[in-house]
């Protein structure tokens, strides 16, 4: 048989124009062959270069607010596996930061916040000076812009309010919102209040990163999945949707992807009602239901399951198959369901990518 050229020789002839990455393609209602990748938290400490440059930044805010350091940390991933989005280094609890409470990490623990008590904590947070504040992450993606090769798409991002705002009142990472939900409950005009000054703070910051040179957003509601139906639509759909509005109202051609992990049957509402251009799945959406129901409505990205990047192998090969053959018939961006573990052996990240890329072009 005679050798084909290979399908990265294939792309390379057709390279698309700036305007035309693939990544932009897909979230515009195109289908890719294959498929762009990049990965969630695909910046960090599984790689030994990343924790050479955050051993000599500091702390890990220090990286965030070093414009240099952060735009290489972002850089090394593409350099190593050559994804098509790098995304944007920088922590979805800067914007607390910027309000003006205190944050810090403490290795092993995570965040940790002095958190709010109640709706009495809200005159102490000053939504005045986010952008100055948050002026070193805009000029992170500034260099990045400069920085990133041609085919690449750089992806701003911020946390949704309720995510967000759980940081702030529980002080950290939780495992039952016990706090935030009493809160909730308790006292919802208290809580609205919190929740809209984040719908304004980051609204404002992602119209900022847009301006900066973000070609892309994405929204993290990461604990969106803890909620019951009617406050989900109300903390988490509705502050989504009044972000999405605003941001596009500035920048009509900005794409969006919502993350509303946990959301369950819920991912129909939001793919209904937030006005985003894609949704990203966490790993128990089930794939069939998202083609069916999810991705004639909007591109879809994601599930793979990261704990199988740190088994590799035939494992990880057969759950890649699975998921390019469930999605790859229609508007897909590979991802995981949740951010890459720090564990993760580099080299089966690299497998990832060769399977991803070694799909065959294809006819829709
Ligand atoms: C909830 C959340 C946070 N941060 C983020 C979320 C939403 C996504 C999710 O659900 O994971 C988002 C985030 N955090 C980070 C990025 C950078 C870009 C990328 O994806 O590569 C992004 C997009 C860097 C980071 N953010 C953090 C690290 C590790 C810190 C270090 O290097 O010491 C990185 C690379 C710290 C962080 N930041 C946060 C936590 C809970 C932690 C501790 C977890 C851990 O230690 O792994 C808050």
């Amino acid at each position: 048989m005679n050798k084909k050229p290979s399908d990265t020789q294939m792309l390379d002839a057709s390279l698309p124009a700036a305007d035309e990455k693939r990544l932009l393609r897909v979230l515009r209602g195109e289908r890719q062959q294959p498929p762009p990748i990049w990965l969630m938290r695909q910046a960090g400490r599984y790689l030994a270069e990343y924790r050479t440059v955050r051993a000599e930044a500091g702390s890990f805010l220090d990286l965030c607010y070093n414009p240099e350091l952060a735009c290489e940390v972002t850089l090394q991933p593409i350099r190593r596996f050559g994804f098509d989005a790098a995304i944007l280094f920088s922590d979805i609890l800067v914007i607390p930061h910027a309000l003006g409470q205190k944050l810090w990490f403490e290795e092993g623990r995570g965040p940790r916040l002095e958190p709010l008590q109640g709706a009495g904590d809200l005159a102490a947070l000053d939504p005045g000076r986010i952008e100055e504040r948050l002026q070193p992450v805009f000029a992170t993606l500034g260099l990045l812009q400069k920085s990133l090769p041609a085919e690449t798409t750089l992806i701003g991002f911020a946390g949704a309010p309720w995510t967000v705002a759980s940081y702030m009142i529980e002080g950290g990472s939780s495992r039952d919102f016990l706090k935030s939900k009493r809160w909730a409950y308790s006292d919802p005009e208290g809580f609205a209040r919190l929740i809209g000054l984040l719908v304004e703070a980051t609204a404002g910051y992602l119209i900022a990163q847009v301006e900066a040179g973000a070609e892309v957003l994405q929204i993290f509601d990461s604990w969106s999945g803890v909620w019951p139906e009617p406050e989900f639509r109300r903390w988490c759909l509705a502050p989504q949707r009044e972000i999405v509005r605003r941001v596009k109202a500035a920048h009509p051609q900005v794409p969006i992807i919502v993350f509303p992990r946990g959301a369950g049957p819920l991912y129909v509402a939001v793919a209904e009602e937030v006005g985003a251009d894609a949704l990203s799945l966490d790993t128990t959406v089930p794939l069939d239901w998202a083609a069916r129901h999810l991705q004639p409505k909007v591109a879809v990205q994601g599930n793979l399951d990261p704990a199988l990047l740190l088994v590799g192998g035939a494992a990880q090969d057969a759950a890649v198959d699975r998921i390019l053959k469930q999605l790859g018939q229609g508007r897909f961006i590979f991802n995981l369901g949740h951010g890459i573990d720090k564990h993760t052996p580099p080299e089966h990240v690299a497998r990832l990518m060769e399977r991803v890329r070694a799909q065959h072009s294809t006819p829709v």
